[in-house]
């Protein structure tokens, strides 16, 4: 399924394809609206007709997509996310020409799309790598990290890269997530400015300064209190819940001998108890917030407030 005003690669691909797949094109959607209407349109259509037919639906946009209205499509559409479950976010990344775009400075209120759609990723592909140094490849990848410390990274060249790794990404499968525990947590890399945009003063935080997109992990040792926990994600979510794109976590809480996981996108916030801690098991807390304009400080803060 692609999102295009052009489609170009739809007749390019059905041409080389002899599989007996579908491509659909929805080309009449607005980019700029909080649930792709056109998208569950089209998502309840390949439901009703095709349900059991299909193990997965691919939805390729086009570059100058945001990802928020496709992913918050299937959190917020009754219908869509009761017959079916967002995998996960794939962000091909052209390794050659990514940091001219991720660093393009937008007018006022638009967003740079390249840098949500590194944010927004549960996995990366730096493709191209065949033409770049790796230095550059190094910067690259610092950059991409500082953006998304939660995305599993693969390089590839002509897109090649295992299945595995695009498909059943269990991007939102809060059990997923609990076993693998993908949290990089060299990834706290916050609050290096981009050269150019050192003074971080108030009066930037009103519009979409997406340099200032990033990511905040925290790792501590030691048992929260769930509810004040709780009561603190709702009220940063009521106070920052458009900035917050990303947020997942695995908690050592009072009281329970089981992991607790939570994962969320906005305001969308999802949770329940996983794994059993070991016996000899040291109880570290693991969480990632991804989003515009983070305060490290009052998120850390925040965060030892809620420790029993
Ligand atoms: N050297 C090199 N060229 C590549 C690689 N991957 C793709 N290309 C070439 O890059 C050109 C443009 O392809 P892409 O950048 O993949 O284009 P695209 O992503 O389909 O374009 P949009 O979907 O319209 O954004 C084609 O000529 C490809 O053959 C790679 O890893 N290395």
């Amino acid at each position: 399924m692609q999102f295009g005003e052009v489609d170009i690669d739809g007749s390019l691909v059905a041409s080389h394809s002899s599989v007996s797949e579908d491509i659909i094109v929805v080309n009449n959607g607005c980019l700029c609206c909080t649930v792709r209407g056109d998208l569950v349109k089209m998502l309840l259509k390949l439901v009703k007709e095709k349900q059991d037919k299909f193990d997965h639906i691919v939805i390729e946009t086009t570059g100058l997509a945001k990802p928020a209205p496709v992913i918050e499509t299937f959190c917020s559409d009754e219908l869509v996310s009761r017959y079916l479950k967002l995998d996960g976010v794939v962000t091909l990344v052209d390794s050659k020409h990514a940091m001219q775009h991720l660093n393009e400075v937008k007018p006022r209120f638009v967003v740079n799309e390249a840098v949500e759609q590194v944010a927004y990723a549960d996995r990366i592909i730096f493709n191209k790598i065949d033409l770049v140094s790796e230095a550059e490849l190094e910067v690259l990848t610092k950059k991409i990290k500082h953006i998304n410390g939660l995305a599993q990274i693969k390089l590839a060249k002509f897109g090649s890269v295992d299945m595995d790794f695009v498909l059943g990404v269990g991007g939102y499968d809060l059990e997923r997530f609990d076993s693998e525990a993908h949290l990089d947590s060299s990834c706290s890399v916050t609050h290096q400015h981009e050269a150019g945009h050192g003074h971080h003063t108030g009066h930037h935080h009103d519009h979409a300064h997406d340099s200032a997109v990033s990511s905040v992990s925290i790792v501590s040792e030691g048992t929260l209190d769930l509810d004040e926990f709780d009561d603190w994600l709702e009220r940063l979510i009521e106070e920052k819940g458009e900035d917050l794109y990303r947020m997942k976590g695995i908690l050592s809480v009072s009281d329970s001998d089981q992991r607790y996981v939570f994962q969320g996108v906005h305001s969308t916030l999802d949770g329940c108890p996983g794994k059993t801690w070991g016996p000899n098991e040291k109880r570290i807390n693991k969480l990632v917030f991804i989003g515009r304009n983070l305060d490290e400080f009052s998120l850390r803060k925040g965060f030892k407030g809620c420790l029993a």
